[in-house]
């Protein structure tokens, strides 16, 4: 694990393996990256978790923004960070004003956001009133009657989580101020139908900041999107309800396209893969996810079978099917995954009996094809 307090980036906390695919964390106003101690340490068993601070907040430095500051420019703060760690695309959940920030990115930086989890959040804070008022307050008087009413704000009665309220009594005024306007000028509901990203929204049930149907609403217009509801949970879930929360990103995480990605590029190679993924429309997005997701991350995940009978299998099942296009894709992969062009002809031999002639015989010369192309050009795909 590793906790660096960086000159002009975000402070930030790393964990889990440099290898596994990337998950950002983002908090929520007045609190820290601690907001994530009860997920954390599990979804860094299989993620490369990096949660941050707010500026003012946690270990990050207040004059990171100042008076005017908006979501876009948390976001740019984001970007900069996962840029100084060598991360290009990430998965990122975020809770509240971390939350926003994560629907920012998956609207306007959709290149960089693999999976969007928005948790006790919106695409709207109820209008610039409320938080000017803040703003006004806190910049007067500083945070102490703000933190006073955390519990009541961020809790369901009787329960608490001192560091939190402390965290929040002890962020810096300004910097808070300053995420005040941000949440005030915050108004992403136009976007919401372009956003492509695979996202899921998590609402605490007795949220009275970003209620359920400000989740709803954000469900109802990303197309795709899932809701998960957290029962006797306010507004922040992952600190009330640790467990649930946990149960709802793993679903969403967990058999991950980053896995299948990495499977997908081994098995079709990198060109093939590119090519699809150039040609991902909005109307395309949610099945090239599936593919990757169930077809690459679970199925040819599974080390119940080799590599090359799984191709044995696809191949016949291809021919089976007159699927004579992604045939050709797959004795590409067979090669990949080890079979020789012996092995591939015995194969298809056997569909011959199995498939009838007919079908085999168009097989053989779809793969004739192949295995010559591969000849003349071994990493073409
Ligand atoms: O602080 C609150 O009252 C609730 C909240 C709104 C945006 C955020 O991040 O927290």
């Amino acid at each position: 694990m590793t906790d660096q307090p960086t000159g002009k980036l975000l402070h930030h906390r790393a964990e889990g393996p440099e290898s596994a695919p990337p998950l950002l964390l983002g908090p929520s106003l007045g609190t820290s990256l601690a907001l994530w101690d009860g997920l954390a340490p599990e979804l860094s068993a299989a993620h490369r978790v990096v949660r941050w601070d707010l500026p003012g907040h946690g270990g990050s430095p207040a004059d990171l923004i100042g008076p005017g500051a908006t979501v876009a420019d948390l976001a740019d703060l984001v970007l900069a960070l996962a840029d100084s760690l060598g991360i290009g695309r990430f998965a990122y959940a975020g809770v509240s004003l971390g939350g926003a920030v994560g629907l920012h990115l998956a609207a306007h930086r959709p290149e960089r956001i693999e999976r969007l989890a928005v948790i006790c959040s919106s695409a709207h804070f109820n209008g610039a009133r409320p938080w000017e008022e803040r703003a006004e307050l806190v910049r007067r008087e500083g945070l102490a009657p703000v933190a006073a009413s955390a519990d009541d704000r961020w809790f369901t009665p009787g329960f608490t989580v001192p560091r939190l309220v402390e965290d929040h009594r002890t962020a810096d005024p300004g910097a808070y101020a300053a995420c005040c306007d941000a949440l005030a000028a915050f108004d992403l509901r136009e976007r919401l139908p372009s956003i492509t990203v695979p996202t899921l929204l998590v609402a605490g049930r007795e949220d009275p900041a970003t209620p359920p149907s400000h989740l709803r609403e954000i469900a109802d217009a990303v197309p795709g999107s899932a809701l998960a509801e957290i029962p006797g949970a306010s507004h922040l879930a992952p600190a009330e309800r640790p467990e649930a929360v946990l149960a709802a990103l793993r679903g969403h995480f967990d058999g991950y396209p980053g896995r299948g990605m990495e499977v997908r590029r081994q098995v079709l190679g990198d060109a093939h893969v590119d090519r699809a993924q150039s040609r991902q429309t909005p109307f395309t997005a949610r099945f090239q996810d599936f593919i990757s997701r169930y077809a690459w991350g679970e199925v040819w995940t599974d080390p119940t079978l080799a590599r090359r009978e799984r191709s044995m299998i696809t191949m016949t099942a291809l021919v089976a099917h007159g699927h004579l296009d992604e045939l050709a894709m797959h004795v590409r992969a067979a090669r990949r995954n080890g079979l020789t062009p012996e092995e591939i002809g015995a194969v298809l031999l056997q569909t011959a009996v199995y498939c009838g002639v007919p079908a085999a015989n168009s097989a053989f010369a779809v793969a004739q094809r192949v295995l010559a192309e591969e000849d003349a050009a071994p990493d073409g795909a």
